[in-house]
């Protein structure tokens, strides 16, 4: 028995993460929370004859831990996205409000669920969720992931149009690291599995415009849906993958090495990391081997060339003042 609950559910990855978790014959439960519609949502996907139990909740009555209640996973689209112009750290201000209140009702309704962050800016908002989880005394570090998983799918997506075609991509695996959003965003390409020719690695025009694509892909789509928000279809799908592997590893005993952006500080094992970086950062998006209680190891990002030593270092620069950010967020008081 396995209960899911997406925070964030009738938004616009929302409602498509719900419906792909909807299919996930590992979920028995699924339970659905928003500000807005996540009843109508919930309603909705329940006529789909598959095993999963939809239920939606609202805030009136203390809807999020009613929704939140014993859950084994929480994934999180919750808040604003972007708009043309902005940065992801433009929605900070918002975001980092909602995924603290967020964070304290998972505290009070489901400590030891495993906690899937998706809102906007990632490397601040990670942050946010520790701090209100440490404040409660419930923080574990091996269930608390950043969702970067779109970066790999662009990864892929991006590499295989460049070798071959698009319809290649499901062939490709490529790590990427660091953090989510511009130069943070580190794809590695020279680990690159099938390889990528040398003719395009060492070609610095071509490798400096792959590297872009990826780094730069969440603009790509804010600007094609001009004024209509951020990636949420190819978002939902990522979100949903990510999902699988984390039940696969707690449920389904299938463990695997997958990037997320996690947190690096004391006692996570993630000093190696550090090492190989040069650089004190407490969150990261590293190689974790998943397995039934989360994180069971921080891997080695491995060996690198040159021109991924230079991203790194860039990606280090920009992340730390990120991760201050969501460390130092205090909550607004509650309105009296
Ligand atoms: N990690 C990534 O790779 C990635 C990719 C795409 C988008 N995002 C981010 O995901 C977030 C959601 O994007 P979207 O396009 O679905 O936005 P959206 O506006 O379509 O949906 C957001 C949903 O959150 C709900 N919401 C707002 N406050 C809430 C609260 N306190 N509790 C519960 N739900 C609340 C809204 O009612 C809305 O339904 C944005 O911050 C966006 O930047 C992240
Ligand atoms: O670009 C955004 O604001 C959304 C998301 O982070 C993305 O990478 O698509």
């Amino acid at each position: 028995m396995v209960k899911a609950v997406v925070c964030g559910a009738a938004g616009g990855i929302g409602q498509p993460l719900s419906l792909l978790l909807k299919l996930n014959p590992l979920i028995t439960e699924l339970s659905l929370y928003d500000v807005v519609n996540a009843i109508g949502v919930a309603t909705d996907l329940s006529h789909i004859a598959t095993p999963a139990q939809v239920t939606g909740y609202l805030p009136p009555d203390n809807g999020a831990e009613k929704a939140l209640k014993d859950a084994d996973i929480v994934v999180i689209p919750a808040g604003v996205p972007r708009k043309p112009g902005m940065t992801r750290d433009d929605l900070f201000k918002v975001n980092a409000g909602i995924c603290a209140t967020l964070a304290q009702a998972i505290a009070n309704a489901c400590p030891k669920a495993f906690i899937l962050v998706i809102s906007n800016p990632v490397n601040s908002t990670v942050p946010v969720f520790a701090e209100t989880l440490k404040k409660a005394g419930v923080f574990d570090p091996k269930k608390l992931f950043g969702v970067s998983h779109l970066d790999i799918v662009r990864a892929a997506t991006f590499a295989a149009t460049v070798v071959s075609s698009p319809a290649d991509a499901p062939k490709y695996s490529i790590p990427v690291v660091g953090g989510h959003s511009g130069a943070t965003i580190v794809p590695l390409l020279s680990q690159s599995n099938p390889k990528i020719p040398a003719e395009i690695l060492s070609n610095k025009e071509k490798r400096d415009a792959l590297v872009n694509r990826i780094q730069f892909g969440g603009d790509e789509v804010v600007k094609a849906k001009d004024g209509a928000g951020s990636a949420t279809l190819s978002m939902a799908q990522a979100g949903a993958e990510f999902t699988e592997f984390v039940l696969q590893a707690a449920y389904g005993k299938k463990s695997r090495t997958v990037q997320a952006y996690v947190f690096l500080g004391a006692d996570s094992g993630g000093e190696g990391v550090k090492k190989e970086i040069g650089a004190e950062v407490d969150y990261f998006s590293v190689n974790i081997e998943l397995g039934p209680a989360g994180i069971e190891k921080i891997l080695p990002i491995g060996t690198i060339d040159d021109q991924e030593r230079t991203l790194l270092a860039a990606a280090v620069k920009e992340l730390g003042p990120s991760i201050e950010k969501g460390v130092s967020f205090t909550p607004a008081p509650p309105k009296l």
